[in-house]
C-alpha cells in the first residue's frame, strides 16, 4: 500500500470575490515527484501557501506527512521544507555562513554541522564560492544554497517552487540529479514548474491547474494518451502487405511512399495488443511498430484550450 505524504480534498479559496481554487483534491505518494502545472493566475502558488500552511483554505482538508494541517500546523511545518519564494537567503552573508544560520536554527552540534555543511556544498557544487558573499552568486547558485538550506533539516517532503525557472541548461540538468537523489533517498517532492519538460522528466505523477480546478491528473504518459493525436505508426516490408493491413485496420491513414500506416490509438497494452492480435489473425506482418504519443505541450493545448506559451503570458 503506498502511504499519501499530501491528501487535500476539495480545497477552496477566494479573494474577495475572485474564487482562485474552485474545489481541488490532492493525492500525492509518499516518495515520489507531484508536479503542478498550471498558467500564471492559475493558482499554484496559492495551493503551496495553503499546503505549507502559510495561508488558510476558505473549504476543504489537508493532510501533510499525516497531520491535519488546520490543527497541527508546528508538526506539518516541522515535516516539511518550501525553496523558492518564501526563502530566506542573506544576501550580505556566505553561503557557508548562510547554511551555518540554518544549522544554529536547528539546533545542530558543531561537529555534525560541519560535516553536513561540508557535504551540502559538494553536492550542490559550492564549495568553491562558499566563502564569497550570496550577493556574487549567479541565479543558479542561489536557487542551489537555496534547497542546500532546505536540506539541512532534514525534511520528508520538500515543495520546490519553480527551481529550475531562469537557469541555464547545465545547472538544470544539476537541479534534476540532485531532485532525483532526494527522491531516491525516499523524499517526496511537491514540484511546480512552468517547463513541461520538467514535469515531463521527472513527476511520477502531473497535475494541470487551470482557473481553479484541476483539468487533468495522472502520469506523464496517462496525460499524453488522454488527448486527440497519438497514434500507432507501422511500416510494412511490401506492398501487398502494406495494402492487406489498410483493408484490416479500420481508420488508418495512408502514408503510400514510405509503406506506412498510422492508426488512431490511445497507446494503452489494451489497444495496441489488440491492433497487433488482428494482424496476426491475418498473418499480415509488419517490418517496423512504433507508438507515437504527444508531448505534454499538446495535453496543455488540449486541455486548457492554450498552449503553455500562450497561458504563461
Ligand atoms: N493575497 C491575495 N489577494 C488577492 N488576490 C490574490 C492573492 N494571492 C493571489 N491572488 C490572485 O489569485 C490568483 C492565483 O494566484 P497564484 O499566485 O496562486 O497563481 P499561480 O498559478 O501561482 O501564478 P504564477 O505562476 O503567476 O505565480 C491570481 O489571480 C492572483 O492575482
Amino acid at each position: 500500500m503506498t502511504t499519501s505524504a499530501i491528501a487535500a480534498s476539495g480545497l477552496r479559496k477566494t479573494f474577495g470575490d475572485k474564487i482562485v481554487l474552485d474545489g481541488i483534491d490532492l493525492d500525492v505518494a509518499a516518495g515520489t515527484v507531484f508536479s503542478l502545472l498550471g498558467p500564471n493566475g492559475a493558482g499554484k502558488t496559492t495551493t503551496v501557501n495553503l499546503l505549507t500552511t502559510l495561508m488558510k483554505p476558505d473549504a476543504g482538508t489537508i493532510r501533510v506527512a499525516g497531520h491535519d494541517a488546520a490543527t497541527a500546523t508546528k508538526a506539518v511545518r516541522a515535516a516539511i521544507g518550501v525553496t523558492g519564494q518564501f526563502a530566506a537567503v542573506d544576501e550580505l552573508l556566505t553561503g557557508q555562513e548562510n547554511l551555518q544560520l540554518m544549522a544554529d536554527l536547528k539546533g545542530l552540534g558543531s561537529g555534525e554541522a560541519k560535516r553536513l555543511l561540508a557535504d551540502l556544498l559538494e553536492r550542490f557544487e559550492l564549495t568553491a564560492a562558499a566563502q564569497k558573499p550570496v550577493a556574487t552568486y549567479s541565479g543558479g547558485m542561489r536557487r542551489k544554497l537555496d534547497l542546500a538550506m532546505t536540506l539541512v533539516g532534514n525534511p520528508k517532503i520538500i515543495f520546490l517552487d519553480e527551481p529550475t525557472t531562469g537557469l541555464d541548461p547545465r545547472s538544470r540538468r544539476t537541479m534534476w540529479d540532485i531532485t532525483r537523489g532526494l527522491v531516491a533517498e525516499g523524499v517526496t517532492i511537491f514540484l511546480t514548474t512552468q517547463y513541461l519538460e520538467e514535469a515531463d522528466r521527472l513527476a511520477n505523477q502531473i497535475a494541470v491547474l487551470d482557473q481553479g480546478r484541476l483539468v487533468a491528473q495522472g502520469t506523464p504518459a496517462e496525460l499524453k494518451r488522454q488527448i486527440p493525436g497519438s497514434h500507432v505508426r507501422l511500416r510494412f516490408a511490401g506492398g501487398d502487405e502494406f495494402d492487406a493491413a489498410a483493408r484490416v485496420l479500420s481508420g488508418a491513414t495512408r502514408e503510400e511512399e514510405d509503406l506506412v500506416l498510422r492508426i488512431p490509438s490511445d497507446g494503452g497494452a489494451k489497444s495496441v495488443r489488440g491492433l497487433l492480435n488482428q494482424l496476426d489473425d491475418n498473418s499480415i506482418d509488419v517490418e517496423e511498430f512504433s507508438v507515437h504519443t504527444p508531448d505534454l505541450d499538446d495535453v496543455f493545448l488540449a486541455l486548457t484550450g492554450r498552449t503553455s506559451t500562450e497561458a504563461a503570458k
